[in-house]
């Protein structure tokens, strides 16, 4: 066997932006050689004329491969002159070691030069294969209400390819194609007139952005669904100043959108255009060219894998596969969102619960500035008494289970999710990721909802305890009671109170919520037993207030016992009847779980299938 060798000089790197890369290489017979292989768009316009012999075949060849789904390269290579090299390798070597901010675009600029008047060889094409189970994730988010975009450097062919592969597109979806691969725009573009180009460029685009637009007919009951495909160069001119508002409007009312041959700028830009439009951005991806979109979107996720460690760099969260974003986004998304949302709303409540009692207190003492409660009762209210319970609630809860969550009941692919259509088979669990999307659970009626059970909690344990244990005998020698009993009395309710209001609003309990809830109040009577042992001088009011003064009073007790039960009852009360009446989509699909358990069938009760067609109407909406 004959071994040639052949002496590498240059590598002209690959950049997303150049679309290919080059080797300089010298032959055995001392020929130098540029090889240079990159995607079509790029590789045929740097073809000399001689260099196109097959270029028309070639050309059917690639599409043949991209509308397989293949990944296309071009080849093509040139025979170098020694001086020419020469004096291009001068130039290079300079771009190269300068040390200025453009040194990137000098270098590119340098490599521009010398990839020209090549000679096509042919191409080659290799399958990328999706990673395992991108399609029914793909298909799950959909179902759950999020919007997806697919920004690619990749050839409209395949990306067309790869959208049906992953069910982005499907059969019976319109498809909006924006291209500049006209005749018309590549005959200008041959007569190297940039302007002319550019200008018929953009008007081109607007025509199809408008034409586009009037296809989607504005009856939101429409069955038929919209998917828009667009080019980078149309990508270029849609997303400049005067065309930005226009492609966005067309984008936002099409249920999938492809952006092929998209540059990372490209990437970041689309994510930043869609991103003012105030919703919340997502950006998965995987290589060195997405990490702008990862850094411009609200959230970036980064997968690991063979194209090296830029993206899980740059990005908030990382996964190893495209299908965990599935649990991190319906599972993990949807728990941390309540968690947070509840833990937020739970402070509000038991702080205003506690501040308030103090005023009514002080507005009963005539503002005398004379408070309730002792001062270490009050510093520790939210260290000891409250604080991890709360804390629990916002790292353990759990409104349903993940498999509630993630679970899916296959029906037509393609019934549109929308109230008119809606069966209940057609009842997705994803939906109930909306509560996040929508912010049900963060709005501001629930912020106030809660703050006002603090008011109206911190009104009834201050009136029933003020009613309940004065002018009357406290003990059984009858004594009445004192400043420092009814300290003690209300604020051993409110402990109790937001305890147990804990206790009612989560959803998941394991022993660690049991004993940080119950281990709280417990930790109350020790704080009282061990604090009132003190001496006077450090206990102060508290001086064994709880051994020798409350606790052998059963009025002591008894109130307790009377205002817990009665400041918790409204909630009680209002959560039976919206859980009843007017249930929120966690709530049904919580009832449902425990229907599961029972009896293993996935029918719903009638009322609960009315329920939710209500429910999922109003959603709709709300959406419009
Ligand atoms: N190493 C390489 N050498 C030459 N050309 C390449 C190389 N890698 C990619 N290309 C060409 O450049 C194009 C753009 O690549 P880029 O990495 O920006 O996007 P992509 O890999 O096609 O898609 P995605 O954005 O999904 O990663 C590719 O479609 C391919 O034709
Ligand atoms: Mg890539």
């Amino acid at each position: 066997m004959e071994y040639r060798v052949y002496e590498l000089l240059h590598v002209l790197e690959f950049t997303s932006s150049r679309k290919r890369m080059s080797v300089i290489v010298r032959s055995p017979e001392k020929q130098l050689l540029l090889l240079c292989k990159g995607a079509d768009s790029v590789m045929f316009e740097r073809l000399s004329k001689e260099g196109r012999l097959f270029g028309a075949e070639t050309r059917v060849h690639i599409n043949r491969y991209a509308e397989a789904g293949l990944r296309t390269l071009v080849i093509a290579y040139r025979e170098l002159e020694e001086h020419e090299y020469r004096r291009w390798e001068e130039e290079f070597s300079k771009a190269k070691n300068s040390v200025t901010a453009d040194r990137d675009a000098l270098v590119a600029a340098a490599a521009d030069k010398i990839e020209r008047n090549l000679i096509l060889l042919g191409a080659t094409a290799v399958e990328d294969k999706l990673q395992k189970g991108v399609p029914e994730c793909i298909d799950k988010f959909s179902r759950a209400g999020i919007h997806i975009w697919v920004l690619t450097g990749d050839k409209m062919e395949t990306a067309i390819n790869i959208g049906y592969a992953c069910s982005l597109l499907r059969q019976g979806m319109e498809n909006i194609v924006i291209t500049l691969d006209t005749p018309e725009i590549e005959a200008l573009e041959k007569q190297v007139d940039k302007e002319a180009v550019a200008k018929a460029s953009l008007e081109s685009v607007q025509m199809q952005i408008t034409e586009g637009r009037s296809r989607i007919p504005s009856d939101k009951n429409n069955p038929v669904k919209f998917g828009l495909v667009i080019d980078g160069k149309s990508l270029d001119c849609a997303l400049g100043e005067k065309l930005s508002n226009m492609f966005l409007d067309l984008a936002l009312n099409c249920s999938s959108v492809i952006c092929c041959r998209s540059s990372p700028k490209q990437k970041a830009l689309v994510t930043r255009l869609v991103k003012g439009t105030g919703k919340t951005t997502l950006a998965v991806g995987d290589g060195g060219n997405d990490v702008g979109m990862l850094q411009e979107a609200d959230i970036g996720v980064g997968i690991s894998g063979v194209e090296g460690m830029q993206a899980v760099m740059s990005s908030d969260f990382s996964i190893a596969q495209f299908r965990y974003l599935e649990r991190l986004l319906l599972v993990h998304g949807h728990w941390c969102y309540r968690r947070i949302a509840m833990m937020i709303c739970y402070f509000f409540y038991k702080n205003i619960t506690f501040g308030f009692t103090l005023f009514w207190f002080e507005s009963y003492a005539s503002f005398s500035g004379q408070p309730a409660y002792n001062d270490w009762y009050m510093s520790c209210y939210n260290v000891f008494f409250t604080s991890l319970p709360a804390i629990a609630l916002g790292v353990f809860d759990q409104d349903v289970s993940a498999k509630l969550c993630l679970k899916f009941q296959p029906y037509s692919f393609y019934a549109p999710l929308r109230p008119e259509v809606l069966t209940t088979s057609a009842w997705q669990y994803p939906l109930l990721y909306q509560e996040g999307v929508q912010n049900i659970l963060f709005s501001w009626l629930r912020i106030l909802g809660w703050m006002s059970n603090g008011i109206l909690s911190s009104i009834i344990i201050f009136f029933f305890t003020t009613n309940s244990i004065f002018n009357q005998a406290f003990r059984t020698d009858g004594k009445v009671v004192d400043y420092e009993v009814f300290g003690v009395t209300m604020y051993t309710s409110v402990v109790w109170v937001v305890n147990c209001q804990m206790a009612l609003s989560i959803n998941y309990f394991t022993w660690i919520q049991h004993f940080f809830i119950w281990g709280s109040i417990a930790l109350w009577y020790l704080f009282l037993v061990i604090y009132g042992s003190l001496p006077t001088t450090f206990s102060t009011t508290a001086y064994m207030v709880l051994v020798e003064a409350c606790a052998p009073s059963l009025l002591y007790w008894l109130t307790t016992l009377l205002v817990v039960v009665s400041t918790l009852l409204p909630y009680f009360f209002y959560r039976a009847f919206q859980v009843r009446f007017r249930p929120m989509i966690h709530d049904i699909i919580q009832q449902e779980g425990l229907k599961d358990q029972d009896t293993e069938t996935s029918e719903l009760p009638a009322r609960v299938e009315v329920k939710m067609h209500h429910l999922k109407a109003n959603l709709m909406q709300r959406n419009t």
